[in-house]
């Protein structure tokens, strides 16, 4: 089942534009090579302060490979900052490409034995251990998950034995990493209207829990509490990200599985699903086809490719979606060829069959942000339409519903099947928006405001430009990581700082350097290198990188540096340390921290409203009350309201 493993790819989802060198690509460079070691100094991974460049060539070239160098290379984050500064115009980073491929999957070698049995509970052993996660169906086959890999599964994680009682996950609150049951039973629930709690599952020995905010992102949707005396594996996003990179069928498992949940739980909540029973939801569920977009990818395009067929259900799971038509060059909005006709987003669904504007003509359906949608095909859907009359029928109402009104022209496509929910937009179109109003609330959504889930606005009506916000943050913080200046909506600036995604891509650090906290706050963590892949990821080019060397500062300055996170970087100190986050490999929980601080090189600066204190700097010097943390839903409206408003 080797096969079944791609070594070079671990690691590599910035990357998937790379082209491995050949044999003798790799030796012509080599030999280019004039030895000058601007490479190593621009190289981020502190580690790179160790290895010399005759020594790194060598290895990639003949099997005399330095064990300093051989974890220098697994370290390597494929960032590279090598390649701009080498003036024989080598490609440094797919030098390394090859030598990793070369050396293999660090999870192939020797396991932290020492690690793995302090971590059993009493009466454990190995086998013992082995064969709970073998319990779990992704873990089942040790053709495709070797004994070896789980192991080092368990040395990157952290075993927990809970008590009756305890409370595991929050519902609401941001987390990303897995549990799996090993031993004892959770009971899970979320809170209902009223406060009250719901039952929603008991989950026991073989199953996990947390998936979903791992891979989505998004807060816990239960709480869950153990129900008995319990053992779990606690795994951090990126460690089950190395498991899934080094065997793709674990990868599948998982997106399979937490696909068919978010689909369920949508269809659950569509008015056109109401009576149908949970097994013949699941099973359709189970059917659909799940895909992802990236942003400013097309969904579908006017031409009639990849049209969708009418008796397919298309359900947005996460992300929003620009529904829009071609239209006379010049004559559309911001004198563009195009007619945007609605925005939506996840939990909305429509009907494939994009002629339901009733004019046979189709759209072009366009990303703005990451987007995952589900498609029920055709077959399962006619045959639930078959068992359940009374879903048919509404089914049918609402296609014909479509033809009838006159909200069909703007919006059809992605209405949501509930009647009452149409005529009632029908009723509340904005007869005060004009075309400047619009413009605002369109760039709130494509400029990614509404993924914020806290935003620093100024009230430029109060404030008096003393610029007290930023340089309290610097104070703070050492370096501003805001700028009072940017969008402009009304006579509100949002200021340029980190909006807290609801859904961050910066997050996708393979070193775990960027973490978030329970409340949703996203901050830079002690394993973070400065290797700027973060910094790149972000769309709104709110993460900047310093870099110590280019700024040519002192002892004192690089003391100051290294206790950044400890103290805090700027003159105001009373920070409390934020949680470490573990990464596979040798920023683990285990590697003694100082060590690697003083080789560190780089580090990422983003604002993390102030985590770690007890109030944010900037809001807290406005002498003015003008700048103000909100959540963007609440001060401008729900992303519903905002795309409806806009789409009329
Ligand atoms: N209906 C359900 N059945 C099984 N597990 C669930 C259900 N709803 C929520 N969960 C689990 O409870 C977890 C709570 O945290 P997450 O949202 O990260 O991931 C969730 C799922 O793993």
């Amino acid at each position: 089942m080797q096969s079944a493993k791609q070594p070079f790819l671990v690691g590599m989802t910035h990357r998937t534009d790379v082209r491995p060198l050949t044999e003798e690509e790799v030796r012509f460079e080599i030999d280019m090579c004039i030895g000058c070691d601007r490479c190593m100094r621009a190289c981020p991974v502190p580690l790179s302060a160790m290895v010399n460049i005759a020594d790194l060539n060598r290895a990639t070239t003949s099997d005399d490979v330095a064990e300093h160098v051989a974890r220098f290379t697994d370290e390597c984050v494929m960032c590279g900052s090598c390649v701009p500064v080498c003036p024989v115009d080598n490609h440094r980073d797919l030098l390394m490409l090859s030598l990793k491929q070369r050396l293999g999957i660090s999870w192939d070698g020797k396991v932290d034995m020492q690690r793995v049995l302090g971590y059993l509970p009493e009466g454990w052993d190995i086998p013992l251990l082995l064969s709970r996660l073998r319990e779990q169906p992704m873990f089942s086959d040790p053709r495709l998950v070797p004994d070896n890999y789980l192991l080092h599964f368990v040395a990157t994680s952290k075993m927990q034995t809970v008590l009756p009682g305890t409370v595991l996950m929050r519902e609401g609150e941001f987390g990303r990493e897995i549990y799996f049951i090993l031993e004892g039973r959770f009971d899970l629930s979320s809170t209902g209207l009223e406060g009250e709690e719901l039952p929603i599952a008991v989950l026991r020995r073989g199953e996990y829990m947390g998936e979903h905010g791992m891979l989505t992102g998004q807060p816990r949707n239960a709480t869950v509490r153990a129900q008995t005396a319990a053992v779990v594996l606690e795994v951090p996003e990126q460690v089950l990200q190395r498991l899934m990179e080094i065997v793709p069928a674990v990868q599948s498992f998982f997106e399979q599985l937490s696909a068919t949940r978010s689909i369920e739980a949508i269809m659950r909540r569509m008015s056109l699903f109401q009576g149908v029973a949970s097994v013949d939801l699941r099973q359709v569920a189970e059917q659909a086809i799940t895909r992802r977009y990236d942003r400013d990818e097309k969904l579908f395009t006017e031409d009639n490719k990849g049209q969708p067929a009418r008796e397919t259900l298309h359900i947005l799971l996460e992300g929003f979606v620009k529904v829009a038509r071609r239209t006379i060059a010049g004559t559309g909005r911001d004198k563009s060829n195009e007619r945007i006709i609605a925005y939506r987003q996840g939990g909305d669904y429509f009907a494939g069959g994009l002629d339901m504007l009733g004019d046979r003509r189709a759209v072009t359906v366009t990303a703005i942000n990451r987007v995952t949608v589900a498609e029920l095909p055709r077959i399962p859907l006619l045959t639930l339409l078959s068992r359940y009359p009374e879903v048919n029928q509404r089914f049918q109402e609402r296609l014909r519903l479509y033809h009838d009104t006159k909200v069909a022209a703007y919006s059809a496509i992605f209405e949501p099947f509930d009647t009452s929910q149409l005529q009632k937009e029908a009723e509340t179109v904005n007869p005060l928006s004009d075309a400047a109003a619009r413009a605002s609330l369109h760039s709130l959504v494509s400029d990614g405001v509404v993924e914020g889930t806290e935003v620093l606005i100024i009230d430029l009506d109060k404030c008096i430009h003393c610029n007290e916000c930023e340089e309290a943050c610097e104070r703070r913080h050492g370096h501003s990581r805001m700028n009072r200046s940017g969008m402009v909506v009304g006579n509100i600036s949002i200021a340029t700082a980190c909006r807290q995604c609801q859904d961050p891509v910066c997050m996708l650090c393979s070193r775990a350097g960027i973490a978030r906290m329970p409340g949703g706050e996203i901050y830079i963590t002690e394993s973070c290198i400065g290797c700027g892949i973060c910094a790149e990821r972000c769309p709104y080019d709110n993460i900047s990188i310093m870099t110590l060397e280019e700024e040519g500062v002192s002892r004192s300055a690089w003391q100051q540096f290294s206790s950044f996170f400890t103290k805090g970087g700027g003159k105001e100190r009373g920070h409390k340390t934020l949680p470490m986050a573990a990464a596979p490999g040798p920023l683990d929980r285990a590697q003694p921290k100082d060590a690697y601080g003083e080789l560190r090189k780089k580090i990422a600066i983003k604002c993390d409203l102030c985590a770690g204190y007890d109030n944010q700097a900037c809001v807290q010097a406005c002498p003015m009350g003008a700048a103000l943390r909100v959540n963007p839903t609440t001060f401008f409206g729900s992303t519903e309201e905002i795309l409806r408003k806009r789409a009329k």
